[in-house]
């Protein structure tokens, strides 16, 4: 048996000033509950389908009883895991995790589930999200003695349910104690060795899924998205609910509603680019609904052109719907190498000046002598677009136009989207005639925050868009916001 903590590697060989120029993604969790099956190998699948949400860290918590196998490495999870690792962790039940850090450094030590001891037996926590009051909630768990060993918030999420159980209460009721000393965005998936809990905090600003695996008795999954359940073969159900713990054991799935005031926040940008796009969210999948966003860029902005490309990957449903609705023939212009990792540090400086080239190649019988179109789905730092648009030139291109298929990102994320600080967000200081002379482009237009809330099809004050316009839905302590923000910088404490 391998012992708890295996770790495959000390460190991330990735420091944050070598992070990406790009919204980085969120994390993936993933649970199953089903005695008899392979619950390992299924939890490995699943994690591989949620491998976009989170690539520092993987790991994998099986129940056996009371008994847990943890594992859990640096890097990808087709790097951490392995047949024989995962041979060696039978179970009934398990949680996993694909971990993106935004509170707590990237090393193994704070890579998830975050496995602790109670009165009852271990918990296993698998965390997506990220709270906002871990200042003091650390403070209250370290006055009481609680032996943290991480600086992630998802452990002291584990380690106030610990404290509730220890204190007396049984799983449900100290979980539900545990999740009201916490504020912020939390889709949590909790193994313990009564049940399988999914909870969701009261604004449900990450997705949760719940599906169910054929046979008899009926047998339960939980995913950050859909995708994590069809690799598996498993049937959507329902979304967990904000403010919602669903229950997993023996007897079924059980359903408590903890928060009094729950209301539906999702997330934009899982909508418009993190979440995979053939994921399900409001009962279509996302590639239909970006293709809608591009459909209204052409509406709102349009431009006469030869050709409309998309970047890949997340920029292409944009594309075809933006072809679709201009009439304008849509291409292929830019091919990208899928062999490069989203987290992939040139080692030369030359390297990283050309770094477009590592992963997008223009196609120059395809571009030379066009004038362009050329659809994504979001600028944030506006590297990315800069070096795009001057490989397009390149190539031949006569005329670059860029539509984005969101608004200008304003404001940094605080609820587990690891956007740069305000002042690194290119369209918090310029404006969208600045940007498109600094990336180099004829024209720029970005979808309004209306295009991209109406698109969705569903009331539009149910999603946080506050990337867009600050208008954040939880309430960020000063000291939190002055982290991130510059206007409050700006101002003296
Ligand atoms: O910060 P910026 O330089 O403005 O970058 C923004 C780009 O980064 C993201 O794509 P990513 O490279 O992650 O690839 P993907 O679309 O394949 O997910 C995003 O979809 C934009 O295309
Ligand atoms: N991106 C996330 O959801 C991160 C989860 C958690 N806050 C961590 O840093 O591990
Ligand atoms: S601030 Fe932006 S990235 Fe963060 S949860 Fe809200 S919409 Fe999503
Ligand atoms: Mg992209």
């Amino acid at each position: 048996m391998i012992p708890n903590h295996s770790f495959s590697s000390d460190e991330y060989p990735v420091n944050c000033q070598d992070r990406p120029d790009k919204p980085e993604e969120a994390c993936g969790v993933f649970g199953i509950y089903a005695p008899g099956e392979d619950v390992t190998k299924l939890t490995y699948f699943g994690l591989y389908a949620l491998q976009h949400r989170g690539q520092e860290s993987a790991g994998i918590a099986t129940f056996q009883g009371k008994e847990v196998n943890l594992y859990k490495g640096m890097g990808l999870v087709s790097h951490v895991f392995n047949e024989s690792i995962l041979s060696q962790m039978p179970g009934d039940m398990a949680v996993g995790h694909t971990r993106y850090s935004t509170t707590g450094s990237s090393k193994v030590v704070n890579a998830q589930p975050a496995v602790v001891e109670t009165r009852l037996g271990k918990l296993a926590l698998a965390h997506n999200g990220n709270l906002v009051n871990t200042t003091t909630l650390r403070e209250e768990l370290l006055k009481r003695d609680c032996n943290l060993l991480t600086t992630t918030d998802s452990e002291m999420i584990a380690f106030a349910i610990a404290e509730q159980v220890n204190e007396g209460q049984d799983w449900l009721e100290g979980a539900i104690r545990a999740f009201h000393q916490c504020q912020g965005a939390f889709s949590l998936v909790i193994g313990t060795p009564a049940g399988l809990m999914g909870a969701r905090d009261p604004n449900g600003i990450r997705p949760l899924v719940i599906g169910i695996l054929e046979g008899s008795p009926q047998r339960y999954v939980l995913a950050s998205e859909t995708c994590g359940l069809d690799i598996i073969g498993a049937e959507y159900l329902r979304d967990v609910e904000p403010g919602e713990l669903v229950w997993i054991t023996d007897d079924g799935l059980a359903s408590f509603h903890w928060s009094k005031e729950p209301q539906r926040k999702l997330c934009i940008f899982e909508m418009i680019y993190f979440a995979r796009p053939d994921s399900v969210v409001h009962d279509e999948t996302l590639y239909s609904y970006r293709m809608r966003l591009g459909r209204q860029l052409a509406a709102d902005s349009p431009i006469d052109a030869d050709i409309v490309i998309g970047v890949p990957d997340s920029g292409i449903p944009a594309a075809i719907g933006f072809s679709q609705a201009s009439g304008i023939t849509y291409a292929e212009g830019l091919i990208k190498n899928r062999y490069v990792g989203r987290t992939f540090i040139q080692p030369t400086q030359a390297m990283r000046e050309s770094g477009i080239k590592m992963k997008l190649n223009p196609l120059k019988d395809v571009l030379a002598g066009k004038r362009v179109i050329i659809i994504d789905d979001s600028i944030v730092r506006g590297t990315t677009s800069r070096k795009i648009v001057k490989a397009l030139r390149d190539a031949g291109a006569t005329e670059v136009h860029m539509r984005i298929s969101s608004p200008p990102v304003t404001h940094p994320c605080f609820y587990g989207i690891d956007t740069d600080t305000q002042d690194q967000l290119i369209a918090a200081t310029k404006s969208v005639e600045e940007i498109g002379q600094l990336i180099g482009v004829d024209t720029l237009a970005y979808l309004s925050i209306e295009g991209m809330l109406k698109s969705t099809g569903e009331d539009t004050n149910n999603f946080c868009s506050a990337c867009f316009n600050g208008d954040y839905p939880i309430a960020i302590p000063e000291t939190v916001k002055r982290s991130k923000l510059i206007l409050e910088k700006a101002v003296p404490a």
